[in-house]
């Protein structure tokens, strides 16, 4: 098979997601020893990221040039909407959270710097830019459950192996290979400065997927709070 743009940028972003793997929040996930505060964190800002990143695959599908695309992008929306955040709202239950103090959750500056960044390129630019601010999201997500999912234990630990599993399932893998496939149907006969603005943006997102596990290991919110 032709090399795809995908395999280049994973070249590029592997460095940078072994990182994750050291970080941590996710070590402690993985090793379970992860503190329930800084979960429940995560969560609450996972939630309301997961609203905007919804927003993501509606514009995509809106910017769809034909139907196929369109309904991939449909798919992601679903999946996101209902599979995904159900295993929030499932960890939110058990944490007594209700659905309104989830769905109302203020973003911390983190959260908003990544939704933020991923909606202004998305709505500045054409589809392809669309499918590359969601790409890190999704494949990273995937990379890291598939990783901790070979934890001795970890799939059965009894708060954090659910969230293992999803990562990690086919219906999740599944839908992170949608996305790497649309990136690189997407990508396809583009010159090289368009791949290399591509890149950059998947690059860009890399990192605030970092800051956003650093984000809920410090229980950030804003730097200075109101008085
Ligand atoms: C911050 C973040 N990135 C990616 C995913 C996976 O969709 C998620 N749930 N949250």
């Amino acid at each position: 098979m032709n090399s795809q743009f995908t395999d280049r940028i994973w070249k590029r972003v592997e460095p940078l997601w072994n990182n994750y793997l050291e970080h941590p929040f996710v070590k402690g996930l993985g090793e379970g020893w992860l503190e329930e505060e800084k979960f429940r964190h995560w969560l609450k800002q996972d939630y309301v990221y997961l609203i905007d990143y919804s927003r993501l695959f509606a514009l995509g599908s809106a910017k769809a040039h034909n139907l196929a695309t369109m309904n991939e992008f449909s798919k992601l929306l679903h999946g996101t909407l209902f599979m995904e955040m159900d295993l929030h709202r499932g960890y939110a239950e058990k944490f007594g959270i209700s659905r309104e103090d989830l769905e109302n959750t203020g973003a911390a500056a983190t959260t908003t710097a990544y939704t933020s960044y991923m909606l202004n390129v998305a709505q500045r630019g054409s589809i392809e830019h669309v499918a590359a601010t969601v790409l890190a999201c999704a494949w990273s997500y995937n990379f890291i459950g598939l990783k901790l999912s070979q934890i001795e234990g970890a799939l059965d630990h009894e708060l954090y192996g659910n969230w293992i599993q999803t990562y990690s399932s086919e219906e999740f893998t599944d839908l992170a290979e949608s996305c790497k496939q649309l990136m690189n149907t997407l990508a396809e006969d583009k010159p090289e400065r368009e791949l290399a603005e591509l890149e950059e943006i998947i690059y860009k997102t890399s990192m605030f997927e970092y800051m956003f596990w650093d984000m809920a290991e410090n229980m950030e919110t804003w730097p200075v709070k109101e008085s």
